[in-house]
């Protein structure tokens, strides 16, 4: 079994693609006014559902919620034979993390991420700072310009056709093998043991006034999808101050300060959440992870995007695209670590 099992998301059979975006899409193109139209304001019972964070550290909570609620046993797990700490600090590692899997991988040999920041409880939203290098950064803007990635330019071009009244921005999709780093960080951090259930690997490039939407990753019924988006990882691979505009912006999420969650574009840091599980009982998605990437005001904003499915995910783009095709590089970058 090579993805985590998530909670269960409801049957969601048939088949269908779906790039960027997710549910809520709509049939017609919104008015930009009309963005909140599609989704209503939730209901008080789910609003009495969500916790704010306190910013404290990970505790063992929050390592409970990625096991039983979002199906990460081993989420950032910390291999106590690979570590350098010492035997008490091992210890106190180990009782923080209810969930022992003593199989490793070859991601394993990455030391575990640290600074990870909570920035909302329930539902779970997680910062990563320095999840990319400022050199990965630089590589991962170049690129896109590469002629081994396609290209999608929204909303006139391709894969993010269905999402083209909400997202004004270009799409690159690339080889599995193009990104490495990217793979072996992003399983590494969930704690998986292949990269078989991620998406094709995305970079997005947000210009002046170009924006997305409030929308959900998760993928809807009418998308008829066979198996649910159930983790978002956007690496910020620019930064951009207040005034430049670009944060994520989640609608109905409070930050400690009871103002609505944004996340500024830090160059570097990961932003984590997972769109399908958790919220309404019986639906398979989770309504309160309702976002948008707001209005780029000045500057050019890039992401660095994937996205998790609960099951082995087909590939098809670029043409030819596969997994497997990682597999070297992979080695080669988890080397570096070992
Ligand atoms: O650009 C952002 O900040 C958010 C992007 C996003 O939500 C998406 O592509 O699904
Ligand atoms: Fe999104």
């Amino acid at each position: 079994f090579l993805c985590r099992d998530p909670k269960p998301t409801s049957a969601l059979h048939a088949k269908g693609r779906q790039g960027g975006g997710g549910f809520g899409m709509p049939k017609k193109a919104p008015k930009i006014e009309d963005d909140y139209a599609i989704f209503p304001s939730l209901d008080p019972n789910i609003l009495s559902t969500l916790i704010p964070s306190d910013r404290t550290t990970f505790s063992s909570e929050i390592y409970q919620r990625l096991d039983q609620i979002y199906g990460f046993p081993d989420f950032n797990y910390d291999t106590p034979a690979s570590s350098t700490t010492s035997l008490l600090q091992n210890l106190l590692t180990l009782s923080e993390s209810p969930t022992l899997d003593s199989s490793s991988t070859m991601f394993d040999s990455l030391p575990p991420f640290s600074n990870l920041q909570v920035l909302h409880v329930d539902p779970l939203v997680i910062s990563v700072p320095n999840f990319f290098t400022a050199d990965e950064c630089q590589r991962y803007l170049a690129l896109s310009t590469h002629t081994n990635s396609l290209e999608s330019r929204s909303p006139t071009v391709g894969k993010d056709a269905a999402a083209k009244a909400q997202r004004t921005s270009t799409t690159w999709y690339h080889p599995f093998a193009s990104v490495p780093e990217l793979m072996v960080k992003a399983s590494r951090l969930l704690g998986l043991d292949s990269i078989d259930c991620w998406e094709e690997p995305q970079t997005v490039r947000y210009r002046r006034k170009e924006k997305f939407t409030w929308h959900l990753d998760a993928l809807g019924p009418t998308e008829k999808q066979d198996s649910q988006r159930i983790a978002t990882l956007l690496v910020y691979l620019t930064d951009m101050s207040v005034e430049d505009g670009g944060a994520t912006l989640f609608r109905d999420l409070q930050d400690e300060h009871g103002q609505r969650l944004a996340v500024r574009p830090t160059q570097g840091t990961a932003l984590l959440f997972f769109p399908a599980a958790g919220g309404l009982p019986e639906t398979p998605y989770d309504i309160r992870t309702l976002h948008c990437g707001q209005q780029v005001v000045s500057g050019d904003k890039w992401i660095a995007q994937l996205w998790l499915r609960e099951r082995p995910y087909v590939p098809t783009a670029p043409p030819g695209n596969r997994h497997v095709q990682a597999m070297t590089a992979m080695a080669e970058y988890c080397r570096l670590f070992s």
